[in-house]
């Protein structure tokens, strides 16, 4: 450890040998001490492509670069903060002088500051080789890619950016004032000054507040549009998703991505930036003045900062990790409610509403605990922070008294240096703190990125959209398992055709592989191994939109979306009539109880259709289908929840759909007399198939099926 020091420190401790033996040689060769700008910035120079070369020839395996930078940093600090005296920046005489040892000393100190800052802000990437390193780097490429998504904005940032710099600059110049009318105050009265001082303070004060209020408005609007862009984006994705990604992830999270993550990864940039950038353009605008006052009191000043920096640092990785864990926990929590309350009639039916609420109990108890850790960590901190910032102060006022006792400070200055300094030590909190807190949003901005980038795992689909479809569907030998039980086969190298124009019935015991061929069918998920073809080209050939155009299906669940009957029939359709509306609900013989209903068409189905039974949803799902005029239909078990009067009513508008390939799922004997072709599937693999005559004859599996379906009937 003392060896890998020793290794890093030894080059610069060499090249400060180099400046040393540099400066002596200046001392010793000028015989005055007054010398133009010009000549230490030549010098300077000079030593910086000295002690460039000599950095060269260490050639140091990591943190060449830093060195570099330090170097650098070295050589030009003292020509630079001269050449600012000579312009009058600083409140000192204006004559150039060779600096002595003192001030040599406080160069070094603030080149090797500065540099240290910008390690610490944007560390050289052949350093951050290390985990954590990394991890930072990759928080630093997500919050520029936040910024990048801001990138329309750039208006109304430009503004805020605007409005922001001139708040702070405000801010900047009323400690002044404060002190010129303390000093006017404390010495012999001077009635204009004072007046004046007053006046300007007033101005600066109002000024600030107006241009705070603007800027405020122009990030909040900034915020405002990059949320409803990012969730426009998100939301587009997720819809593109493949069906499994969502029984992968669960309603609850994806909500949260959707709400939450992206709430905070816009804080990211629109608040953080905010306050960011005006505790910078203060930040520097306060040294400026400081230096100004008293260069040994800023000094002073800003050895509080690294203190806080460090104290802050090491805050911040508890409570980022902490922060993750409550994220976690406040999403895991958030679903358990939002699932039970979904499902109180199953919670109610099984009497399970205390195992729900102990459920719920603990995971708040989890809660509770990390954020009584987060508390007591923040306390800590908080602690050790206004220690150091109280022993910082006393020193400073130790220091003050010594200056005014030597008329090298006046009493009002040393009140604008405490006013600054307690402005200084905020923004520098600030500083950090919204560092810290900017790169764990943009931790939780990565999961919004990784839903953004996620490509659907579907084959891409193809171009192929004839105007006529015959509608005959095929499976070739297809073998399938769902991506969440892999190791169970749901279809075995199934082979079967659907005609066209034709009505084929799949039926067979639960479990047999009858639904997941539908949901082959319909591209939810995609085989392992054969083909699904319609009219002889595999499915993916197709444009989605193009394939769900040409065949509609109704399931044994129908899902209906809170809205009314009308808005549920023509769902996802375009241009479509009312008068095709009502045509296709009076061929579902859902007309009828549609037109008792409170508003008719117009009438609320509540969420999830929950105001109607579900044999009216089901007659509702299938005018929604049929108001398509699909090419194929498929129907999942749909007439199950109707009474018989109704089946009937649908049986008949199945039977006239002409030239419609038909493909039910069905359990009822009516339905399955009906078909052209009947296939009897059981365990994922297709064991009879045939005409009803064909498979009575047989006297297999369907034979005894239609035996047991008959006593039920
Ligand atoms: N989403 C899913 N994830 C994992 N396995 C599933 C999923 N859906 C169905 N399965 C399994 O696939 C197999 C075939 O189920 P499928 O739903 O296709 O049968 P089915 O003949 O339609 O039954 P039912 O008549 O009861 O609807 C079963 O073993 C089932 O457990």
């Amino acid at each position: 450890m003392s060896g890998t020091l020793q290794h890093t420190l030894l080059p610069y401790v060499f090249v400060l040998t180099f400046d040393a033996i540099l400066w002596l040689l200046a001392w010793l060769l000028l015989i005055t001490n007054s010398v133009g700008v010009t000549w230490l910035w030549c010098y300077r120079l000079v030593c910086w492509g000295i002690l460039h070369y000599l950095a060269q020839l260490i050639n140091i395996e990591n943190g060449q670069t830093v060195l570099t930078r330090w170097v650098a940093a070295l050589c030009l600090t003292s020509p630079a903060y001269e050449a600012g005296k000579t312009l009058g920046l600083f409140n000192s005489s204006n004559n150039c002088t060779v600096p002595d040892v003192g001030m040599v000393v406080l160069y070094v100190a603030s080149a090797s500051m500065a540099c240290l800052l910008w390690e610490w802000g944007f560390p050289d990437k052949a350093n951050g080789d290390n985990g954590k390193e990394k991890k930072k780097q990759e928080a630093r490429a997500l919050l520029m890619r936040v910024m990048r998504y801001s990138a329309p904005d750039y208006l109304y940032l430009a503004a805020a950016f605007l409005f922001l710099t001139l708040t702070a600059l405000g801010e900047t110049y009323i400690p002044i004032y404060v002190g010129k009318v303390i000093d006017i105050l404390s010495g012999t009265y001077d009635h204009n000054g004072f007046l004046w001082a007053i006046g300007l303070m007033g101005l600066y004060s109002l000024g600030s507040s107006l241009f705070g209020g603007l800027r405020g408005g122009m990030f909040m609007c900034t915020l405002c549009r990059l949320n409803k862009r990012v969730r426009h984006m998100l939301f587009q994705n997720l819809m593109r998703q493949e069906i499994n990604f969502f029984e992968e992830n669960k309603p609850g999270s994806l909500s949260s991505r959707l709400i939450s993550d992206t709430d905070k990864m816009g804080r990211s940039v629109a608040m953080n930036v905010n306050v960011l950038l005006r505790s910078l353009v203060k930040t520097v605008g306060m040294l400026y003045f400081m230096l100004g006052l008293s260069w040994e009191l800023t000094l002073l000043a800003c050895v509080e900062m690294p203190l806080v920096a460090a104290l802050q640092n090491n805050y911040n990785k508890f409570s980022q990790d902490l922060t993750q864990q409550l994220q976690d926990c406040q999403a895991e929590t958030r679903e358990m409610a939002s699932e039970a309350i979904g499902a109180v009639r199953t919670v109610r039916s099984f009497h399970a509403e205390s195992q729900e609420l102990g459920r719920y109990e603990e995971a708040l108890k989890r809660m509770s605990h990390i954020k009584r850790r987060k508390g007591i960590y923040s306390a800590v901190f908080l602690l050790l922070r206004r220690m150091v910032t109280v022993g910082i102060k006393v020193l400073m006022l130790l220091q003050g008294r010594v200056l005014i006792s030597t008329q090298q400070l006046s009493m009002g200055s040393l009140l604008s240096f405490v006013l600054y300094q307690k402005d200084m030590a905020t923004n520098m909190k600030h500083l950090v703190y919204i560092y810290g807190d900017m790169l764990s949003t943009a931790t939780s901005s990565v999961k919004v990125f990784q839903l953004l980038d996620r490509k659907p795992k579907m084959k891409e689909e193809g171009s192929s959209a004839p105007q006529q479809l015959k509608g005959k569907l095929a499976f070739h030998n297809v073998t399938f398992s769902y991506p969440s039980s892999p190791d169970i086969q749901a279809l075995k190298n199934v082979t079967l055709e659907v005609g066209a124009g034709k009505m084929t019935a799949l039926v067979g015991p639960s479990g047999g592989g009858k639904s997941s061929c539908v949901s082959l069918l319909q591209r939810f998920y995609e085989p392992q191994e054969g083909e699904v073809l319609l009219d002889g080209k595999p499915l993916h050939f197709y444009p989605q939109q193009y394939l769900h155009s040409k065949m509609a299906m109704v399931s044994q669940n129908p899902v209906l979306f809170s809205g009314s009957v009308r808005y549920n029939i023509k769902y996802g359709l375009k241009g479509c009539s009312d008068e095709q509306v009502e045509e296709a609900a009076k061929r579902a013989n859902a007309d009828n109880f549609i037109c008792k209903l409170e508003d008719g068409y117009n009438t609320d189905v509540g969420e999830c259709g929950g105001q109607l039974s579900s044999g009216q949803k089901q007659c509702i799902a299938i005018a929604r289908a049929l108001v398509r005029r699909p090419q194929i239909l498929i129907l999942d078990e749909c007439t199950s929840s109707m009474d018989v009067n109704t089946q009937e009513a649908v049986q008949a508008v199945l039977n006239g759909a002409e030239g419609q390939t038909v493909l039910v799922i069905a359990h009822r004997l009516q339905t399955v007399e009906r078909a052209d072709h009947i296939i009897f599937m059981d365990n994922g693999e297709v064991l009879e198939q045939g005409t009803q005559q064909q498979l009575m004859d047989m006297k297999g599996q369907y034979y005894r099926l239609k035996e047991k379906l008959f006593h039920a009937d």
